[in-house]
Parts: structure tokens; sequence; C-alpha cells
């Protein structure tokens, strides 16, 4: 058994060695708790897990779950120019999987929102009738990172029949484990733990239940719960950062803020988000089908007979507009983009630390 404190957080025995020549250079393994503006708490071994807030202004824009390599400062504070030495992000890196959406600006840059996720819980509110296009594009935006989607359907004992809505939300994620829970009164959170990966992060729209579900699965009051709106149920945005939490029993979850928009970032997510039409689409009798007044087109005829719904298939073209436009801002600015966000960032601005690669790529 692979032993380091900081396999609460996990930290594993691939990642340890391909940290080797960071620790060679004197630097601290640690991975990204919460981020705010030029800053970010880290959790480190030393040799307990403890958590130091590092200046992140060295590296490209890390997010909450990116593994990194800290610099702490000397304990005379020699060298370093500041009245206060502080903890300094040096590097960050291979991400295995990275959420991703579009940015909140015009320009076509990706936000990524948690990093070295392994199952991406996307929180849905059975309070109110949920909304199947919304559900759709959560889940491009998780097949799209990498980590395995599952739909956490929230606040059942507010339900009038979850079995129903568990179908109808089901027809919209094909091959995706559809659950029911309800913090409040502690049900479906055993199954729910047996669907997480090593990390899994929170996400939905404010008012979910995201960060009440984060405090029953870490059986502590983490994070800070506020009242939807009676009027319509909405959420209040009561978080504002995304924070990660080891829990109790094994593995790692990352709370996020309500998300307003899901712009979605390109990509195959969609694609895979979307696996039925795709697999109808295989079926027409012309490879370059549009779908539209051909012979033989088994979406069409998939319509018709009432096997594909219309509301599907229509999501389905939304998206894909969307995600066209958006590579159709510029394709080579939106595959720099990428490649900058999927590229390690082991640069170190103060030149002391040697360009640093890892061995293994997420594309
Ligand atoms: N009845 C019931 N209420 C719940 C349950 N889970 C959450 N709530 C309530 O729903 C409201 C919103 O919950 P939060 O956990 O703050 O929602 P959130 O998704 O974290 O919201 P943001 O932080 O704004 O993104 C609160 O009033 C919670 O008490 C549940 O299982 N049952
Ligand atoms: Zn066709």
């Amino acid at each position: 058994m692979f032993a380091h404190p900081l396999v609460a957080y996990g930290w594993t025995a691939e990642l340890d060695e391909e940290f080797a020549p960071l620790a060679e250079a004197g630097l601290q393994a640690g991975r990204i708790t919460r981020v705010d503006r030029g800053r970010a708490d880290v959790v480190l071994a030393d040799p307990d897990p403890r958590v130091v807030r590092a200046d992140t202004r060295l590296v490209d824009g890390p997010c909450t779950g990116d593994w990194v390599a800290v610099d702490l400062p000397p304990a005379s504070g020699r060298g370093y120019p500041h009245a206060e030495p502080m903890a300094a992000v040096a590097a960050v890196l291979e991400r295995r999987t990275a959420i991703v959406r579009k940015g909140a600006s015009k320009n076509s840059e990706g936000q990524a929102l948690a990093a070295n996720v392994d199952t991406v819980l996307i929180a849905v509110s059975l309070a109110t009738d949920p909304d199947l296009g919304r559900i759709e594009r959560f889940l491009a935006l998780a097949h799209e990172s990498g980590a395995a989607p599952v739909v956490v359907l929230t606040k059942a004992d507010l339900a009038g029949d979850a079995e129903f809505v568990r179908e109808d939300v089901e027809r919209v994620a094909p091959g995706i484990p559809v659950l029911v829970v309800s913090a409040e009164a502690g049900t479906g959170l055993d199954v729910l733990r047996a669907c997480m990966g090593r990390t899994s992060v929170l996400i939905g729209q404010s008012g979910a239940g995201k960060s009440t579900l984060t405090n029953a699965l870490t059986g502590d009051q983490v994070m800070v719960v506020q009242q939807t709106r009676d009027s319509d149920q909405k959420g209040r945005h009561t978080t504002t950062t995304r924070e990660l939490f080891a829990l109790p029993g094994g593995g790692v979850l990352i709370d996020t803020p309500g998300l307003r928009s899901v712009g979605l970032y390109g990509g195959e997510g969609l694609q895979r988000a979307f696996g039925e039409i795709e697999e109808l689409a295989d079926r027409c009798r012309f490879p370059d089908c549009a779908h539209g007044t051909e012979p033989g087109c088994a979406v069409r005829a998939a319509l018709a007979d009432g096997t594909l719904a219309q509301r599907r298939w229509e999501s389905y073209l939304k998206l894909q507009r969307e995600n066209e436009w958006i590579a159709s801002r510029s394709d080579a600015r939106v595959a720099a983009d990428r490649e900058r966000l999927w590229k390690q960032r082991t640069k170190d601005a103060r030149g002391n630390i040697r360009p640093w690669h890892g061995s293994r790529n997420p594309r």
C-alpha cells in the first residue's frame, strides 16, 4: 500500500513519481482546496496535512483540485522582497481531467471549474420540475471533462413522485446513473457514495442542494446553507468559491457555487451526451445525411415513430449550434486555449525550476 499523508486528498504513487523532480528542486506537493484572486489554499503534507495560503500569480489559471508544487518561504524570509514572506505556487501538475466551461467574457477563453476529478455529480432538485435541457447541458459539460457523470436528484423528501421524475431524467441521460437522494432524510447516500470515484465534484444550479449534500457526505457543517426563495425555489448563490474536502470514508469532494450559465466549450462531450442520436445517424443510408429530406434517414424515422423525442432532438441541435459557434469564433484560438489549459504549467516565472512534463496527457 502506498502511504503518504496526502493520500486522503487523492495523492497516488503515480503522482508521487511524477513529482519526484519537483521534490528534488525543493518544492512541496499539494492540492488546491480553494482559489481566490491571486491566492489559493493548498493542502500540503508537513508531515501531516496542513493548509497554507499561497500566491498563485506565477502560474496560469490554477483551479480547485489542481495538484501543485509549492515553494515555501525560508523561515528567515531571506531573499524575499516582501515584508511578509508567503508561499507560492511554482507549478501546476498536468491535469488528468478538467471541467471547462465557456468563460464569462465574450472571447473564447475556457474557464476551468475543477481539475483532476473522477466523478461529476450533477445535482438537480426534485422540489421543482426538472429542466431536462439544462441536465443535458450539464451532461455534455461533464462528458467533455473526461470524468464520469452521475445525475443526483436531490430533496427526494419534497418530491411527489421521485421515481417518475427519475425515469424522465434517465431518458436524457443514456447509460448514466440517475440517483435519488435526500440529504434531509439521509436516504440514498450510501448508493451515492458507492458511485463516487476518488475525487468527485458537485455541480448544478444554485439551490439544488449541493452544499447540504456536501455537509451530509462530510458529516460536518463545512458549507453554509441558505433557504431557497419560497416563491420559485431559486437558490441565493450562497456558495461563492469552489472548495475541496477529504471525506471521512476516503475520497475527496469539491462543492461549487451554483452555475447561472453553463456555456459549453466545444469538444466531444456533446456527442457522448447524445450517444443514441449518434448511433441513429450511423444508421442513415447516406453517411453524410443531414437528417433533412434524405431517403433512409434513421433520425427522422426515429422521430416519426417516437423512439427519439422531438424535444431531445431539438436540444441536441441547439447545443450543437452553440458548439459550432464557439469553434467558429476562431478554431485556432480555441485550439491554442485548450492546448494551454491542458499543458503543464511548470514554468516557474523566477526561472529557477526546469520546465517539467508529466507522463500522461488527457487528450
Ligand atoms: N427538504 C429538503 N431540503 C433540502 C435538501 N437539501 C437541501 N435542501 C434545502 O435547499 C436549500 C438550498 O440548499 P443548498 O445546499 O444551499 O443549495 P446549493 O446548491 O449549495 O446552493 P448554492 O450554494 O447557492 O449554489 C436549503 O434551504 C436547504 O436546506 C433536502 O434533501 N431536503
Ligand atoms: Zn439521417
